[in-house]
C-alpha cells in the first residue's frame, strides 16, 4: 500500500508541470522557437481512403502553407487495397509503400511496422505520428504536440489526451464510451506494472510526437502493441519528466469490431509480458500462448496474437554502416 501511495504521489507531482491543453500551444507562437528544427508528420494508413485525404489537406493548408511549422507529410501505405495512396498523394503528402522502405529486410505486418518504416523514411528532427482514420481532424492535433518539444529542451516525448466518444451504428455519439481496449486492458496493466505511466489518459492513442533521436533508440512492436511498448520503453530511456501530455479536446475515429479489439487486446498483453520479462520482473518457465480461440456469430476462429519487434532504428543504421 505504501508503495502504491508513493507511485500515486509521483504521478501527481508529474501531472501538473507536464500536462497542458492545446490552447496553450497556438501554432503561430511556436514558429520563433522552431528555428532550424525540422518537423515530419507520419500517418500510418491501411485502407483509409475515406479520411486520409482530409487530414493531409488540413495539415498542408494550416501548418505548411499558412504557417511553416511542418516540413514533411509522409503517409505510409500499409498494404492498402483501396485508394489510400492516391487520396493521400492528391492531398499533397509524400507516400511510401510500407514494404518498399528498407526493402532488403523481410517485410512484417501491422501498425507498428508502418510506424517504424515511417520513422525510417522520414527526415524531421521531430516526428509526429497521427492516425489516418481520424474524423473531424484539426491542425492543433499536430501543432499542440510539437509545442512542448519546441519550447522545452528537456521534453522528448509528448502524448495526446482527449475525450473519446463511441459512435454506434445508430450514429449517436456517446461521450466517454470510446477507447474500450484502453480502459479494459491498457490502463489497468499500466497501473499495475508501470504506475508512473498512470497519468497518461490515452496510452493507446495514435497521436504523439517525439524527438527522432529518442525514437531511433527504442524497438517498435509490429502490430497494435506498438504504443504500449513505446510508452514503457521510453519511460526507461528518458524518464517520466521528459514525457508530457497535451489535451487535444475530442477524438473521433473509425471503431473496429469486437473480435478485432480482442486481438488488439491480446497483442497488447503480449507486449506487456515481453517488457515485464525483459525488465526481469517475471520469471517464465515457458512463454505465453499466442493462439486465441474467438467465438463469433458465424462460428469459432483460432487467431494468432503473436507480435514481432523491429530493433531500434539507430542500431540498424550502425550495423549497415559497418557492413
Ligand atoms: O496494419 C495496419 C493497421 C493499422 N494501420 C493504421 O494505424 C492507424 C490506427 O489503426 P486502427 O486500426 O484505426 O486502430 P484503433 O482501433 O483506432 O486502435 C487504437 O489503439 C491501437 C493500439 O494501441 C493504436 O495503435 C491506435 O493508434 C489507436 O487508435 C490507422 O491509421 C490505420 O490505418 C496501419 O497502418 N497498418
Ligand atoms: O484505444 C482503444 O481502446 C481502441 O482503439 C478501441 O477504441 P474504441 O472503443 O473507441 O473503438
Amino acid at each position: 500500500m505504501e508503495r502504491d501511495l508513493r507511485a500515486l504521489a509521483r504521478v501527481q507531482e508529474w501531472y501538473g508541470p507536464h500536462s497542458s491543453t492545446a490552447a496553450e500551444w497556438p501554432a503561430e507562437a511556436l514558429l520563433p522557437a522552431k528555428g532550424a528544427t525540422t518537423v515530419s508528420v507520419v500517418l500510418p494508413a491501411r485502407d483509409e481512403e475515406r479520411t486520409v485525404g482530409d487530414i493531409v489537406r488540413v495539415i498542408r493548408r494550416d501548418l505548411v502553407e499558412r504557417l511553416p511549422l511542418v516540413d514533411e507529410i509522409l503517409v505510409v501505405d500499409s498494404n492498402s487495397t483501396d485508394a489510400t495512396a492516391e487520396r493521400a498523394r492528391e492531398a499533397g503528402a509524400r507516400v511510401v509503400a510500407q514494404d518498399q522502405v528498407l526493402s532488403h529486410l523481410p517485410p512484417l505486418t501491422g501498425k507498428g511496422e508502418a510506424l517504424w518504416k515511417g520513422l525510417a523514411a522520414s527526415r524531421g528532427d521531430i516526428v509526429v505520428f497521427v492516425d489516418a482514420d481520424l474524423r473531424d481532424f484539426a491542425a492543433h492535433f499536430v501543432s499542440a504536440l510539437v509545442g512542448p518539444l519546441l519550447m522545452s529542451g528537456g521534453t522528448h516525448f509528448v502524448k495526446a489526451a482527449y475525450e473519446r466518444p463511441f459512435t454506434g451504428e445508430d450514429g449517436v455519439a456517446r461521450r466517454g464510451a470510446g477507447g474500450r481496449v484502453t480502459e479494459l486492458v491498457a490502463r489497468p496493466m499500466l497501473n499495475m506494472f508501470w504506475p508512473e505511466l498512470a497519468g497518461f489518459a490515452q496510452p493507446l492513442g495514435g497521436e504523439y510526437a517525439a524527438r527522432r533521436e529518442v525514437l531511433e533508440q527504442v524497438p517498435f512492436v509490429t502490430e497494435y502493441g506498438v504504443e504500449f511498448g513505446l510508452l514503457v520503453d521510453l519511460l526507461r530511456l528518458v524518464g517520466l519528466d521528459a514525457m508530457a501530455q497535451v489535451d487535444l479536446g475530442t477524438r473521433t475515429h473509425t471503431h473496429q469490431p469486437m473480435a478485432a479489439l480482442g486481438r488488439m487486446a491480446g497483442q497488447i498483453m503480449l507486449t506487456a509480458w515481453s517488457r515485464l520479462e525483459r525488465q526481469g520482473r517475471v520469471l517464465a518457465s515457458e512463454p505465453p500462448a499466442c493462439a486465441m480461440l474467438q467465438f463469433g456469430l458465424d462460428g469459432t476462429d483460432l487467431v494468432d496474437l503473436a507480435v514481432a519487434e523491429r530493433p531500434p532504428l539507430a542500431s540498424l543504421v550502425l550495423e549497415e554502416d559497418v557492413a
